[in-house]
């Protein structure tokens, strides 16, 4: 059965040719077709264009959409929408003057959702899960890369990496998994690092490869979590069974970490709220995406990644929503371009080129992902009639959203 979509007032991100990513002044151009049509297949799409090319509409299910912008579904590629319990009482105790660091000091944080998963059963952290999962596909999210790293034991990584695997099975989206055992040491290795980090590498890593459970591999580099030296024996033994890195880096302190995660040849270099001209240097004429987590800035007031100074160096970047129960509890992608126009001073372009294409890019999945590109999964979100795409980031706060499709199915 085909789906034709026709009249749409503006199509957004249509590439004839597909491209892996946008790097620099190139993220400044969005390609659009006005007054255009859409046509899918099964998963597929299949053609599009202008309307004067419109095929004719026998035997296809035909919906007009005058007046509406049709762009493709969001690659999200960094979260950690897998978890068990919230963290609300932080966010009363950072209002009320404490900081991320003096939290976690205390208990808090990464430990105190280690702790809540290791209590739960894995049926209950997935039906905890899927509601988050069902509503970030209703956002427009069509491709998701989700983390473990809130169980920081052997039997509460895999217990997370199932329940991943799980939804990958039960749900449409795309969803890439990635390993995060080194999110932080337990309390019982605050003293002994190299035995968590040798825990990680003879336990977890063999059994995660057995089941075939995890895409990537992740750590969080950061003064009082990681050592460049730490995350580098993570990155080198993720690689021996195939795991290519997306790094949790300069977040709060720059410490050289990203020099060696491109030294490794990291798919993607996360966060970035603090970066030195040597972190850009290190950047260029390199592989590695750089991935900025606007709402995480938003929710725990840090600074906001350098985007206007990174573009400009002609560097790509991927904006994610870092949706987890401590920095960032919301997964809502229209939230994230809006801020990272406001906030960032990312143009609309540059916005949707890094929630779509570059984003797809960093779950290595732009082959399939992240445009309008003949082949490519029939992944797209019709908006509710609107003047111009402007209107995506500007109103920032409405559902623009009217359906969103995903593998050429209404979600
Ligand atoms: N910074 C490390 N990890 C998460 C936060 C984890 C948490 O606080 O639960 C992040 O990306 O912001
Ligand atoms: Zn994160």
């Amino acid at each position: 059965m085909q789906l034709l979509i026709t009249n749409i007032k503006e199509l957004l991100q249509v590439r004839e040719t597909n491209i892996e990513k946008v790097s620099g002044k190139e993220m400044a151009t969005l390609p659009t077709i006005k007054n255009a049509f859409l046509l899918i297949e099964n998963d597929y799409i299949i053609n599009f264009g202008e309307m004067n090319d419109c095929p004719n509409t026998d035997s296809k299910k035909v919906i007009d959409a005058t007046g509406k912008i049709v762009l493709p579904t969001w690659c999200d590629s960094h979260t950690h929408i897998v978890y068990a319990g919230n963290r609300e009482q932080e966010f009363v105790d950072r209002i009320n003057g404490l900081s991320y660091e003096e939290i976690a000091n205390r208990g808090g944080g990464i430990l105190n959702s280690a702790k809540k998963l290791n209590e739960t059963s894995e049926e209950e952290i997935y039906n905890q899960s899927k509601y988050r999962l069902e509503e970030i596909m209703q956002q427009g999210t069509g491709a998701v890369e989700i983390k473990s790293g809130y169980g920081l034991t052997v039997d509460g990584e895999l217990k997370m990496l199932r329940v991943i695997k799980k939804l990958a099975k039960n749900y449409p989206i795309t969803i890439k998994a990635t390993f995060l055992g080194a999110h932080a040491f337990p309390k019982e290795y605050k003293e002994n690092h190299s035995g968590y980090i040798d825990l990680i590498i003879n336990e977890m890593l063999p059994k995660i490869a057995e089941e075939n459970l995890a895409d990537y591999i992740d750590a969080f580099l950061e003064t009082g979590y990681f050592s460049v030296e730490e995350t580098e024996r993570i990155m080198i033994a993720g690689k021996k069974y195939g795991l290519q890195a997306k790094i949790h880096v300069n977040q709060f302190t720059a410490i050289n970490g990203i020099e060696a995660c491109v030294k490794h040849n990291a798919l993607t270099v996360d966060h970035l709220e603090i970066i030195t001209d040597e972190d850009i240097e290190a950047l260029k004429n390199s592989k590695t995406m750089s991935v900025a987590l606007p709402s995480c800035s938003y929710f725990i007031s840090i600074p906001y990644t350098p985007a206007r100074k990174m573009i400009t160096a002609g560097l790509p970047l991927a904006l994610a929503s870092d949706s987890n129960p401590g920095t960032t509890p919301s997964g809502n992608m229209n939230f994230v371009v809006a801020t990272a126009c406001i906030k960032m001073k990312m143009t609309p372009e540059e916005a949707i080129n890094a929630a779509t294409i570059n984003g797809a890019y960093a779950m290595g999945i732009s082959e399939t992902h992240g445009s309008i590109t003949k082949g490519k999964k029939a992944n797209f979100i019709i908006t509710k009639p609107l003047n111009s795409y402007y209107e995506l980031p500007y109103l920032f706060g409405s559902n623009l959203i009217e359906k969103v499709f995903i593998d050429g199915k209404l979600v």
